[in-house]
């Protein structure tokens, strides 16, 4: 059944609805990735976002057991040049629309994917509702042009209580604000001893479990929004190894005294290359994020910048300068994407055991 995106500008997209036809309202975004639709559409930093994929032809390798980012995912709306009701792969047990269906997502499709994206790029990112042919476009323009997208996104979807996902290896306390279910298993992979925990969990319950390294999570929104957050890593530093990916890296910043601020578009695809500034090594990185360090801001803080982005030469990483604490915007989990900075997991580990003998040494 044809289905409209009606943009706050008044622009109008008409396509065939998929998936569920509830209608909803939400940031438009889009991701440059040729694969990985399973992983970005179950991936909880979207949470709040309809998502427009630049690749053509979407869903046709289907969706499989294996690829999900997490178990709910919270994505607004999926909007596709062509959904593909065909797919084709051994590990395929289901279509994209009736994944979607499953999921009370909804999806538009043959709509003209590119210019949707170029309009962003130009505007920055746009208020968007899909919605039925019935509504009236200027009414839903005036009433976009007054909705207030919401601001608790990483409330809806960290974990709402602690649990435990056992290994022999480090303890690590990895707080969820919403995170790739690639993160859990990079530190499993690494046999850490992990309990998962709320993203409002207070410092002394953190220390608590007795960690040996903290992990701050991926996540959805602004990160000025989890201020209880920003509090908790600040009293954090020094008594624990951290190491943070993305909404975890802007919260280590902001703990730090720096700034962060809105990307016109922000950076979504699998492709993004990054130089470590000591080697000059790139590496070629999964992204997602629509929020940045503000490099200025960083002058009177105990951090320097470790990564930069080649595309726009924006913060990719930092380190503290006095105690083990190393952040970046990128995704070392990947999933979707090149593994290229897979080595960061492991940095992380030598950090607790390098932390770990120093507090021998001094015992
Ligand atoms: N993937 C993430 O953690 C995204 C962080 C933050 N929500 C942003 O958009 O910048």
């Amino acid at each position: 059944m044809k289905r409209q995106l009606i943009l706050e500008d008044g622009t109008v997209f008409i396509g065939e609805g998929f998936g569920s036809d509830i209608e909803t309202v939400g940031e438009v975004v889009f991701n440059t990735g040729m694969t990985g639709y399973q992983e970005i559409l179950s991936d909880p930093s979207y949470c709040g976002q309809m998502v427009t994929l630049t690749y053509p032809l979407i869903g046709n390798y289907g969706i499989n057991r294996d690829d999900f980012e997490s178990i709910q995912p919270s994505i607004k709306a999926l909007i596709v040049r062509e959904a593909s009701d065909m797919p084709s792969n051994f590990r395929s047990e289901l279509t994209i629309d009736e994944l979607l269906k499953e999921k009370n997502i909804p999806g538009l499709s043959g709509i003209d994917t590119r210019k949707l994206t170029r309009m962003i790029r130009q505007h920055g990112t746009l208020k968007g509702r899909l919605t039925s042919m019935d509504a009236e476009v200027n009414e839903v323009v005036e009433s976009l042009q007054h909705v207030v997208l919401s601001t608790d996104q990483v409330q809806q979807v960290s974990t709402p209580t602690p649990y435990p996902s056992p290994g022999r290896g480090k303890r690590v306390v990895l707080v969820d604000f919403g995170m790739k279910h690639g993160i859990l298993r990079e530190l499993n992979q690494r046999d850490c001893d992990v309990v998962v925990v709320p993203y409002n969990t207070t410092v002394s319950s953190i220390l608590a479990l007795h960690p040996d390294g903290v992990m701050l999570s991926n996540g959805p929104g602004d990160p000025k929004d989890v201020s209880e957050a920003i509090d908790m890593v600040r009293e954090l530093l020094g008594k624990v190894p951290v190491f943070g990916i993305c909404l975890g890296h802007q919260l280590f910043a902001l703990a730090c005294g720096a700034d962060t601020f809105k990307l016109k578009f922000g950076h979504r695809g699998s492709n993004h290359p990054v130089k470590e500034i000591t080697t000059g090594k790139v590496a070629i990185t999964a992204q997602n994020h629509g929020y940045t360090v503000d490099p200025a801001s960083l002058e009177n803080t105990p951090l320097h910048i470790t990564h930069v982005a080649l595309n726009d030469g924006t913060v990719e990483g930092l380190r503290h300068d006095k105690v083990p604490a190393f952040t970046v915007q990128y995704h070392p989990e990947a999933s979707p994407g090149p593994e290229d900075a897979n080595d960061l997991f492991d940095q992380f580990i030598t950090m607790m055991e390098q932390f770990l003998k120093e507090e021998v040494a001094h015992a």
